[in-house]
Parts: C-alpha cells; structure tokens; sequence
C-alpha cells in the first residue's frame, strides 16, 4: 500500500453495447464520464478511520449509496484488492465521484462504476494488473462482456467469452452475492477474507476501425430501464434465421463502420437486429417507431439506428442532420408519452485511464 499521500483521478467512458446485430459482442466508449478524485493521505497523518469517505456528484447523485461497503465501485475495489491479499481500503481514503453517465439508460453506467472500481482496487494497491487481468475482475461482476471491454479499452470493440474448463467455470459461476458481497458495518478484518478469484484469460478482444467523421446520437428517454430487467425478456433460444439474420449483419457492420466515407445503404441495414430488439419493445414505447421511421432517406447523414444497449436510449449513428434526427425522435417518443434528451456524442479511442496527481 502506499507509504506517501497519493493522489489520482480515475477516467472511465460511457459506453453503447450491441449497436444492433452485436448482442452482447461490440460495444462503442463515448465521450461521457464516470471520473473519480481519489486521495489517500500520508500513513503517519491518516485518522485510524478505516472506513473511506465518498462524495458523489452528477447523474445518479440521488440515489447511490455513499458507503464504501455498499457502493458498487467502492466494493469491486474491495474484491479487486481481497483478491490481491490486501484486507482493506487504506485509512483516510476519500474519493470523489462526478458521474456524466445517466444510470439505467443503456450507455453503460454500471460496466463503467465496475472497471472505475478495477482500476481503483489495482492502483490503491499497486498491484499493475495488465488489461486482460483487470477484464477478468470486471467479468466477474458484469458478465457480458461488450460495455466493460469496451469502457476499459476504448474505441469500436468486438469480444467473445473463452469456454472455461469445469473448474474455472464453476470459479466463474460464482454467484455475484459472493463475488460482491455488501460488507456489513461491523466487519473485521477477515470478513470476505477468501473471495472466489477470477480465472485467467475470460474474456478476449479486439479493436476495430472507426471512420473519424461517425458521431452518435444518444437519444435518452427519461425513465429508467435496468439491464436485468431487459434481459429477462429475452428468449433462451433463437431461430437458425434470426441468427444468421444478425451474423450476416454484425459481419459487415464491423467493417463498413471503419471506411470513409461511410455507406449508409450498407450500415443503416446491417445495424437491424432480431435477437434482443424486438422481445424488448414492450418496455420501451415508441422504439419500433423510432428505429423504423427515421432513415437514410428522410434524414441524410442518418447512417443507422439501434437500441443503445439494453436501452431504454436510442442510438444513432451519423455524419450530419444531429439535430434533424434527434428532434423527429423526440416527435415520435412524445406521441408514445415518453419525453427524451439527446446528445450528441463523439466515439473516444482512449479508454479508461488513470492519472497521477501526486
Ligand atoms: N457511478 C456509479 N456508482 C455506483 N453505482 C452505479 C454507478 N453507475 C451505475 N451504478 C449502478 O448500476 C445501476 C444501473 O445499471 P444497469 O441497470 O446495468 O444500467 P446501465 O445501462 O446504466 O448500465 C444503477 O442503478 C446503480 O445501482
Ligand atoms: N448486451 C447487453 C448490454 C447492456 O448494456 P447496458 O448499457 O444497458 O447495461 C444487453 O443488451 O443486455
């Protein structure tokens, strides 16, 4: 641990997942941040406090919880570091939050409070875990693995899951009450003295091509729809179709977002899905409208439109009429009784990072 005041900020990006046809596979880093001001003070001159103090300001400030042994960032540092042989935060540890991430959107507030707390427990203890071994820690917590890779690595991302041989996949089936576990008030030092450790190498990826002048659109409707929830209307099997319908898209899309100038005949059809998209319109009004009225045609620039994620935000991808396309979404929205912000967002190559202020 550290033997003198350390000083450091956080950096994690929001990230937009599927981007259609890619169902827990591609994910996008956007230009909207999770930051966090973290300062331990000099061992000699920390109060015997162990219990570290959050401040938290931006989306989200209302309702998460600012004890350490509750707060999602704050505990999978606390696994990161239990897991490295470390018991506890170090005394006199304050950490500032500044969410720019709207919670339960789509745009990946939860991978991004995972890889923050990654990057907290790895520089809290000095540890320098490489890239693969922090994506091994947030895959045991966010087990899909296309927001965390790509808030972690930044850019337009492609990752798959490695089949796990029977021991490693019973370590990583871990249920996440025990990876996680909310620390009660009173534990000592050796409560969760044993948490289960991630197996090596979960989850493998790869970086493709973005053309520069694609920016997203994020059109975000004002209520809350959660990941889990979303997920549990999806089917457990798909048609022989319905996959080669969204592997023939994702195929193309992977590389026709990567050329200039960008072809909206190929990207606005290779951004359809038929494996989460149309299971999930019921809980969010308006999307077939969104996704099927707006196109290249009656929008030029439109290159294509998705859900964000697990949504409920509506992603497009363009290189003109921003405001064009996010206003006739809004139109439509507000028919359904949904009213939206939009922003207009730029995909960020770096991701994550952590800068020494010491
Ligand atoms: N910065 C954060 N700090 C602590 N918890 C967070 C943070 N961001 C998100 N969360 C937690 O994650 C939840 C949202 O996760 P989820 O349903 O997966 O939606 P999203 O699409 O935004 O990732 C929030 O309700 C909150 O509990
Ligand atoms: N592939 C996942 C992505 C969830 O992203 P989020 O930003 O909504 O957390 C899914 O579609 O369930």
């Amino acid at each position: 641990m550290a033997s003198r005041p350390q000083s450091f900020k956080i950096h994690v990006p929001a990230t937009s997942a599927n981007i259609g046809p890619g169902f827990d596979v591609v994910g996008l880093s956007l230009s909207l941040y999770l930051t966090l001001t973290v300062t331990v003070p000099d061992p000699s001159a920390a109060s015997s406090s162990e219990r570290p103090s959050i401040s938290y300001t931006g989306e989200g400030a209302e309702e998460v919880p600012l004890d350490a042994y509750k707060n999602l960032t704050t505990r999978v540092a606390l696994y990161v570091l239990r897991c490295n042989g470390v018991l506890s935060f170090p005394s006199g540890l304050t950490i500032h939050a500044h969410n720019e991430i709207p919670f339960g959107r789509g745009l990946g507030s939860s991978g991004a409070a995972v890889i923050a707390g990654v990057l907290l427990g790895d520089t809290l203890g000095h540890f320098g875990l490489s890239r693969e071994r922090m994506l091994d820690f947030a895959l045991m917590v966010e087990r899909h693995p296309d927001n965390v890779t790509a808030a972690l690595v930044g850019g337009f991302v492609g990752s798959y899951l490695r089949e796990l041989d029977p021991s490693a996949t019973q370590a990583a089936s871990v249920p996440l009450s025990e990876v996680l576990p909310e620390y009660p008030p009173d534990a000592g030092p050796d409560w969760g003295r044993d948490p289960p450790l991630p197996p090596t190498g979960i989850g493998h990826y790869v970086r493709f091509g973005w053309a520069k002048e694609i920016r997203a659109i994020a059109i975000i409707p004002r209520f809350e729809l959660s990941t889990a929830k979303a997920r549990e209307v999806l089917p457990q099997s798909y048609s022989r179709k319905d996959l080669v319908f969204n592997m023939q898209r994702l195929a193309v899309l992977t590389t026709a977002l990567s050329r200039s100038p960008p072809d909206p005949d190929l990207i606005y059809e290779a951004m359809k899905d038929r494996v989460h998209q149309p299971y999930r319109r019921g809980l969010i009004p308006g999307l077939p409208e969104v996704t099927s009225l707006i196109t290249p045609d009656s929008h030029p620039g439109l290159l294509g439109i998705c859900l964000s994620g697990a949504g409920p935000t509506i992603l497009a991808l363009a290189i003109g009429s921003f405001e064009a396309i996010a206003e006739d979404a809004r139109k439509i929205f507000r028919e359904k009784g949904v009213e939206v912000d939009w922003l207009v967002l730029d995909v960020v190559s770096e991701g994550s990072y952590v800068e020494d202020r010491s």
